[in-house]
């Protein structure tokens, strides 16, 4: 495919060439500052000190027209890293350490890997996402120049979370942290989310994001509006506790990309304090790649739009291997069996797509 294409509710945006590309998320924010590139778009990787897959494109398009049609290849689950079994007991270590002293929140992540019996189209699949997940943020991104890798690869997926839009001066944020299955039953479904509304637990999850997006932009900016406590919100898959943020710059030569960068990693995808529970979860699982990074674009008046990549897949080069993500915040008070059922739950946005059954 090539490119970079991102289709949100109201809208497809559409890459296509390369002018030039950014491995260095700073050099990218100097280039779209300073004017030199009208768009940039591509993947932050989780952790930010590893390098990015920026580029700003020859060409683009904001109304793309409808998403292809087709059909994906027989795809097979082939392997699980760690194993179920392991991913339970890294939260019952992850969960005694809480209980120890620093460290607060941390996110525990699996892998999935997948065979296919053809290549996986990555538009195709990014369109079976958004057939099925409608107001969620599509998105497929080449993956070229963040290391050998990752060349060619493209990370596809369809993420319900905002990390931040900005239009002038004003950003929205949308955090989540707080999840709960969806039930076929209707009562029971809301039984779901009622109890995870209430539930202290997935509060607790919840309010180390909110704290860290207001402990990051209250120095740059001059409004911050946070509600009281988080609503509810739904995919087909889960129910998330989220929080609608609006806050206004103080500089309006602030980018999106800007504070993506001031943003990212939030305690949704890492843990607070963020670098120790950076050093905890790269010490556990090595490197996540771009899964947990952030997918978007910035133009040069420094509008855009920044997605938290998650829900999604690396489908390599040829198209015949892909590998799926998913993690989930851990407090003190974590279920260690629970906890594998959420990756799991959360595993079926993407594998679906595929018709993958796990
Ligand atoms: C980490 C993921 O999701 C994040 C973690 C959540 C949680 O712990 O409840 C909820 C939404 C996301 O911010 C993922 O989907 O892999």
């Amino acid at each position: 495919m090539g490119g970079f294409l991102l289709a949100q509710s109201d809208r497809v945006l559409r890459t296509s060439g390369v002018r030039e590309r950014f491995a260095d998320v700073d050099a990218a924010a100097a280039a779209v500052r300073s004017g030199r590139i009208p768009l940039l778009v591509g993947a932050i990787a989780f952790d930010p000190s590893r390098p990015a897959a920026l580029h700003a494109p020859e060409s683009w398009d904001f109304d793309s027209a409808a998403l292809p049609v087709g059909d994906l290849p027989e795809v097979r689950l082939v392997g699980q890293t760690p194993s179920p079994a392991e991913h339970v007991a890294r939260v019952t270590r992850l969960v005694k350490l809480l209980g120890e002293g620093e460290l607060r929140k941390v996110v525990a992540a699996r892998s999935v890997q997948l065979a296919a019996d053809a290549p996986i189209d990555p538009e195709l699949l990014v369109a079976e996402l958004v057939r099925r997940h409608p107001s969620s943020n599509g998105y497929a991104v080449e993956l070229t120049g963040a290391g050998e890798q990752h060349d060619g690869a493209h990370l596809v997926g369809s993420s319900p979370e905002l990390l931040v839009s900005k239009r002038g001066s004003t950003l929205t944020m949308r955090p989540l942290a707080g999840t709960a299955p969806r039930r076929p039953d209707p009562a029971a479904d809301r039984d779901e989310a009622d109890q995870l509304l209430a539930s202290a637990k997935n509060r607790e999850e919840h309010s180390y994001v909110i704290e860290w997006i207001r402990d990051q932009l209250s120095p740059v900016c001059s409004e911050l509006t946070v509600p009281d406590g988080p609503a509810l919100i739904s995919t087909p898959e889960v129910w998330h506790l989220a929080t609608s943020i609006s806050a206004v710059l103080r500089d309006p030569a602030t980018t999106a990309l800007d504070v993506a960068v001031l943003l990212h990693p939030t305690p949704a995808l890492c843990g607070t304090p963020t670098e120790l529970a950076m050093k905890t979860i790269t010490d556990i699982e090595g490197d996540r790649g771009f899964y947990g990074g952030a997918v978007g674009w910035c133009d040069e008046r420094g509008d855009g739009d920044w997605i938290v990549a998650i829900r999604c897949a690396e489908v390599a080069a040829d198209g015949r291997t892909a590998t799926a993500y998913a993690g989930g915040g851990i407090v003190v008070a974590s279920d260690p069996d629970a906890e594998l059922d959420e990756t799991t739950t959360k595993l079926r946005t993407l594998l679906g797509a595929l018709n993958v059954t796990i």
